[in-house]
């Protein structure tokens, strides 16, 4: 017996099962030779007859970082809806690198598959402190099979020091995170995202509400995760969406009506008319 029918026999499959774990597997490893962490192909979503997303393409590269720009209700956070499996598309096709076919996939499978998204309200734990906080984060990671009172070892210790210090709460590790700043609670909840090692990251309007400083600081964060992850931000915030510096990708009526770099759809005159000239 080979040790891949030793593990199947452990996990109660019989060796003469046709190999449904195996294949199940298989679909979730995120193949990213192309280059390409995520696929939208002429994607449409429509609620009572209205067209959310109208035939959206989008291609989004591995370690790229693409700001989501549009007016409201442009179908920007339809178009989040659609990666994480919140909603189906009526029609098209969502692929996480070349095989992992997102619409097949529930919401618990495409966050389990490396997809991790941030919604604008933090949702952390207040009265425990920014350390707990990303500790509850890690062990919740259903790929690391381990109990909530498990007790860290050295290794995991040293993860959640570098988070923290890449999301600047080293040095209030200790406070309970209900008395952070607005823009501390934010980092700290990206932070519990990244505890789950997620390949790609959405990030929805992550810098509203923050002072100055600290869109800058997110700003300086998001370049950092850059190139090890992928992100995908919608942002209203031009300064903000400058200072990360990516291809930008305009929405309108839900789908893309202008991609480049900031400056030149800065300058498209159809996105004047429908967004920055409002
Ligand atoms: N569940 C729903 N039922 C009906 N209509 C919906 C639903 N969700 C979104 N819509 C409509 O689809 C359109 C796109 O909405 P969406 O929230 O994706 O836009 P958005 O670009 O994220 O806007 P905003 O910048 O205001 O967040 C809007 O006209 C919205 O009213």
């Amino acid at each position: 017996m080979g040790t891949r029918d030793v593990l199947r026999k452990i996990i109660g499959i019989d060796p003469n099962e046709p190999d449904r774990f195996g294949h199940a597997s298989k679909q979730r490893v995120l193949d990213i030779s192309h280059n390409v962490i995520l696929y939208l192909d002429d994607i449409t979503v429509s609620f009572d007859g209205f067209k959310a997303l109208n035939r959206l393409s989008l291609a989004i590269d591995a370690g790229e970082l693409r700001c989501i720009i549009g007016p409201n209700g442009a179908g920007k956070t339809t178009m989040m809806d659609v990666i994480t499996g919140k909603t189906r598309p009526d029609k098209g096709s969502a692929f996480f690198g070349q095989t992992i076919d997102l619409t097949r996939l529930s919401e618990p499978e495409i966050a389990h598959a490396g997809i991790g998204r941030k919604f604008q309200k933090p949702t952390i734990f207040e009265q425990h402190s920014a350390f707990e906080n990303l500790e509850l984060a890690m062990k919740t990671d259903k790929r690391v099979r381990r109990s909530l009172v498990a007790t860290l070892d050295d290794a995991d210790r040293d993860r959640i020091a570098g988070t923290l210090r890449l999301i600047r709460l080293d040095q209030d590790a200790d406070r309970p995170a209900g008395l952070l700043s607005h823009g501390q609670k934010q980092w700290l909840e990206i932070g519990m995202l990244l505890m789950q090692e997620p390949k790609l990251l959405l990030l929805d309007e992550p810098v509203a509400g923050m002072t100055d400083d600290e869109t800058m600081r997110t700003a300086e964060l998001f370049v950092s995760l850059a190139g090890t992850h992928s992100l995908v931000v919608v942002e209203h915030d031009m300064a903000f969406v400058e200072k990360l510096g990516g291809r930008v990708t305009v929405l309108h009526e839900g789908s893309v009506l202008a991609e480049g770099d900031l400056a030149a759809v800065q300058n498209d005159q159809r996105v004047i008319e429908v967004y920055l000239g409002r």
